[in-house]
């Protein structure tokens, strides 16, 4: 008898015997991901604070891919594919969001104890967070100067993206395919005209929504991580060399895609 037992249903096909090759440690690469956890302290919690750091930079790895997609299928005109790939980006983000609330069981104390030994590594140095900035359209080189340390194919990652297009120029690509002005003097007539007559538009406008959602998700994201550093450092300044929140409070009112919120002003 199988380990399902004698459950109802129709008999299992039996899995395992084809390729006999693959075993879920070795297909999912655990010995090598389960051996990259070294703290530089004794401190009982640096293993948490190094793991929820490592299942941010997986999540990012994935939404660069998936936001690498919506952008690629916003130019071939395809939104019902870039509204699917979306949903997937906000569903992660929110995890995101989430996620915050399991380093924050962490006692300030209890971060102290091994906080010294970061300095003076930092988010600041997140190559594949500035990665999913400069995509989303926020661009700003100023940042490849944190990035002293960073390896030269980082650095070459971080350049490339500087130089790519971002998802907004995939998304006036999109509205120039339905014959909207994209220009800097008519594009907000285009945004309104999207906005007004959803019997033509509305894939057009759900997908600004869908733009939206991920740029709103991001200003979450700012707000819980320095409502977080103020409750670990208070106004300590960061180990990156910054002021701490209130440089982070400052960036809490960038947006991705300034024309989506401007145009909730004309309707
Ligand atoms: C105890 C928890 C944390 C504290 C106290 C903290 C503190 C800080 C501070 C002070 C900065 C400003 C740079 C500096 O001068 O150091 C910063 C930046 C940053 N942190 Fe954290 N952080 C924490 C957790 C996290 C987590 C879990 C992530 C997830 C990846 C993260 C990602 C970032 C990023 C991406 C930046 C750059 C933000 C920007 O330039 O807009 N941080 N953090
Ligand atoms: N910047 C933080 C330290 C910190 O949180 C950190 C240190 C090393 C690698 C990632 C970090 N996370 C976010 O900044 C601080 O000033 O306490």
């Amino acid at each position: 008898m199988g380990i399902d037992g004698d459950a109802p249903g129709p008999p299992h096909r039996q899995f395992g015997e084809e390729g006999g090759r693959l075993s879920y440690g070795g297909y999912l690469c655990l010995p090598e991901l389960l051996a990259q956890q070294r703290p530089q302290s004794n401190a009982p919690d640096e293993l948490l604070f190094i793991t929820i750091h490592q299942v941010y930079e997986l999540w990012f790895k994935l939404l660069l891919h998936e936001l690498e997609g919506a952008r690629e299928a916003m130019f071939a005109g395809e939104l019902w594919r870039a509204r699917h790939v979306f949903r997937r980006v906000h569903a992660v983000e929110r995890v995101l969001i989430e996620q915050i609330e399991v380093l924050e069981t962490m006692t300030p104390q209890d971060f102290l104890e091994f906080r010294s030994q970061l300095a003076p590594a930092s988010g600041f140095q997140s190559v594949q967070f500035r990665e999913i900035e400069f995509l989303s359209g926020l661009k700003d080189e100023r940042y490849l100067g944190s990035f002293r340390h960073a390896s030269d194919t980082e650095l070459a990652r971080l350049r490339r993206r500087l130089g790519e297009p971002t998802l907004w120029d995939a998304y006036l690509t999109a509205l120039a395919r339905r014959g909207l002005a994209v220009s800097d003097e008519e594009i907000m007539a285009s945004l309104l005209a999207v906005a007004r007559d959803r019997r033509s538009y509305d894939d057009l406008w759900q997908l600004a929504e869908d733009l939206l959602t991920h740029d709103e998700t991001a200003a979450q994201w700012r707000m819980r991580h320095v409502q977080m550093v103020e409750r670990q450092i208070g106004t300590k300044s960061g180990t990156g060399g910054s002021t701490g929140a209130p440089y982070l409070r400052g960036r809490t009112r960038l947006h991705y895609f300034p024309l989506l919120w401007e145009l909730r002003a004309w309707l």
